[in-house]
């Protein structure tokens, strides 16, 4: 039987990347013209990786976005965000002790993001959490992504690990709704970047601390499925 298997989300999960993301997407629109965003508005933007949220802020502008135009902003987002990592990046409250909690009583970890690999492997570098987890997919490592339940089991498939043990931690709707459609135990955390209530996502539990994510919690919700 293989270790129970805990997946994370990276943005608004595992780690408060709003500034910088925001920072970049500003950098990046800037120079067509586009106002500025704030990191309030972060939960109509991002989670569905950088594409959507460059056509977002165009749509939220009610400006059209041609392909070059497009090209042209994911180039000046991907160079900006890419040399500020880790910028003001942190992992949440109490993430680290909690994977050390989990590792310790035997779960396998892994991350699970829309975040395209080659700023997630960076960013989870630079706060020395790479060695924590056993698999990192990424919103491009493989032809689906979020919402789609392939992305979690396929990742589960990569860490070696059974979706009837596994669950899926994460803040978005593309998490809870991917981690269902897999088969998957489901919490969300309600302090990341919900595009809509954490209440409706009929998560099997939520947390608002990581303190509260135990191997026994853990457990129950796996228990529970
Ligand atoms: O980069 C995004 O838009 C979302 O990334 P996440 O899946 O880690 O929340
Ligand atoms: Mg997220």
């Amino acid at each position: 039987m293989p270790a129970p298997l805990a997946i994370f989300d990276l943005d608004g999960t595992l780690i408060d990347t709003a500034p910088d993301l925001i920072a970049s997407l500003n950098h990046a629109i800037a120079p067509v013209g586009l106002a500025p965003y704030g990191v309030e508005d972060t939960k109509t933007l991002v989670g569905r990786g950088v594409r959507v949220m460059i056509e977002r802020a165009f749509e939220h502008r009610d400006r059209s976005l041609d392909e070059d135009t497009f090209d042209a902003c994911f180039e000046r987002f991907s160079e900006h965000y890419r040399a500020g990592i880790p910028g003001e990046s942190r992992p949440y409250p109490g993430i680290v002790a909690a994977l050390d909690r989990l590792k310790s009583a035997g779960f396998d970890l892994a991350v699970c993001t829309n975040k395209r690999e080659s700023f997630t492997m960076p960013l989870l570098d630079a706060l020395d959490l790479t060695g924590y987890f056993t698999t990192i997919t990424g919103g491009d490592t493989f032809v689906f992504r979020k919402p789609d339940p392939r992305h979690v089991l396929e990742t589960i498939a990569r860490a070696s690990g059974d979706v009837a043990n596994a669950v899926m931690v994460g803040d978005s709707s593309n998490d809870i709704d991917a981690g269902k459609g897999a088969g998957a135990a489901t919490i969300a955390v309600t302090f990341g970047y919900a595009d809509r209530p954490v209440t409706d996502m009929a998560a099997d539990r939520m947390i608002s601390h990581f303190d509260e994510l135990t191997p026994d919690l853990a457990r129950a919700v796996i228990a529970r499925q």
